[in-house]
């Protein structure tokens, strides 16, 4: 294979990821010339291009070396790695992008009786994920016969060509709809950047640890909220213990009310509405939750 000195970025041409993948390498700084319908979009500013294709395909692409990086879900990450064997073992999730959230799950239908795994022994499952359920069928020592779908595997048991199901869940709102239940949870799926466990060490290399670098600075700012709030004095202690995580707190007085103070917190994540109330309890009033657009520190 010919040597590169631009980086290859392999991301989903058209599906879930597509939008939220294309938004993080903007707010990362890189834009592509070619529209997104292409198979190859050619970055302007920075040395760094885009493979449009199947997300199936991304981690192969990877492994094969034709691309250095790929934004994909973990559950055909982790697949492919089972799958694939010792050759892509070597390859890692960089970061978790914080898009994509699903999970791997069984589901049976609502009218079977289901407790432990050990009850779909000499069952049929059908899957879209055979690796994961196969590793997840043996750790569980459960000796089920495992149908390979490539999709609308929700509607196999209804068919009569499964007893039960493995695949991906979000709102639950598929199951539903097929009268399943789901009962176990084979994986917590999110997209992530994915690459070879060694970086290139050439200027590829170099370019990867800028994009993590500010790929960090984007994920910090996307989950990060400003608390605003005011407390008196007295109450100071007790709103404070109550704050979510994050650097000290910043007060500021109240003109003309020197028993009040104004409080700004940076919190790392979500601030829940029980979050609020518990701190208002503990004498806040006045409170504001803002996202952060940008940060420098
Ligand atoms: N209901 C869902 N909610 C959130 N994320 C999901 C959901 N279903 C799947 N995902 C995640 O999004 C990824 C892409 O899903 P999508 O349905 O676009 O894939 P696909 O149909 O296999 O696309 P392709 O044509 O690229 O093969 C999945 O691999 C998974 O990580
Ligand atoms: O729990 P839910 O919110 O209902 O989401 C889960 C469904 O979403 C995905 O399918 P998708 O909608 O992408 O359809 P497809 O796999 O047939 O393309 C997945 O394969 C499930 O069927
Ligand atoms: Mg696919």
């Amino acid at each position: 294979m010919k040597p590169r000195d631009r980086l290859r970025i392999a991301m989903q041409k058209s599906g879930r990821l597509t939008e939220p993948a294309l938004d993080v390498l903007k707010r990362c700084g890189l834009t592509f010339r070619q529209s997104r319908d292409k198979l190859f979009c050619f970055g302007e500013g920075e040395p760094v291009d885009l493979l449009l294709v199947r997300d199936d395909d991304i981690p192969g692409l990877i492994a094969q070396g034709v691309c250095d990086l790929g934004i994909v879900g973990r559950n055909v990450l982790d697949e492919f790695k089972g799958v694939a064997g010792d050759a892509a073992a070597a390859l890692t999730e960089w970061r978790p992008l914080g898009f994509g959230r699903c999970r791997l799950s069984i589901a049976v239908p609502q009218d079977v009786d289901y407790t432990v795994p050990k009850d779909l022994d000499g069952l049929r499952i059908a899957t879209s994920y055979p690796g994961l359920l196969g590793q997840w069928l043996r750790r569980n020592e459960v000796d089920a016969a495992v149908v390979t779908l490539a999709g609308s595997v929700e509607i196999a048991p209804k068919l009569g060509t499964a007893d039960a199901i493995c695949d991906l869940v979000q709102s639950g709102g598929t199951l539903v709809a097929n009268q399943l239940r789901e009962t176990d949870v084979l994986l917590q799926s999110e997209a992530v950047l994915a690459g070879p466990d060694t970086l290139p060490t050439d200027e590829r290399g170099d370019m990867i640890e800028l994009l993590l670098k500010r790929l960090d600075g984007v994920i910090q700012v996307r989950e990060s909220r400003l608390l605003l709030l005011q407390t008196s004095r007295t109450s100071l202690d007790a709103v404070t213990r109550l704050l979510p995580g994050g650097p000290q707190p910043t007060l500021l007085p109240v003109a003309g009310q020197p028993d009040q103070l104004m409080l700004q917190a940076l919190c790392a994540g979500e601030v829940s509405w029980r979050q609020l109330e518990e701190i208002k309890k503990a004498g806040a009033r006045e409170m504001f939750v803002l996202p952060v657009e940008k940060m420098l520190a």
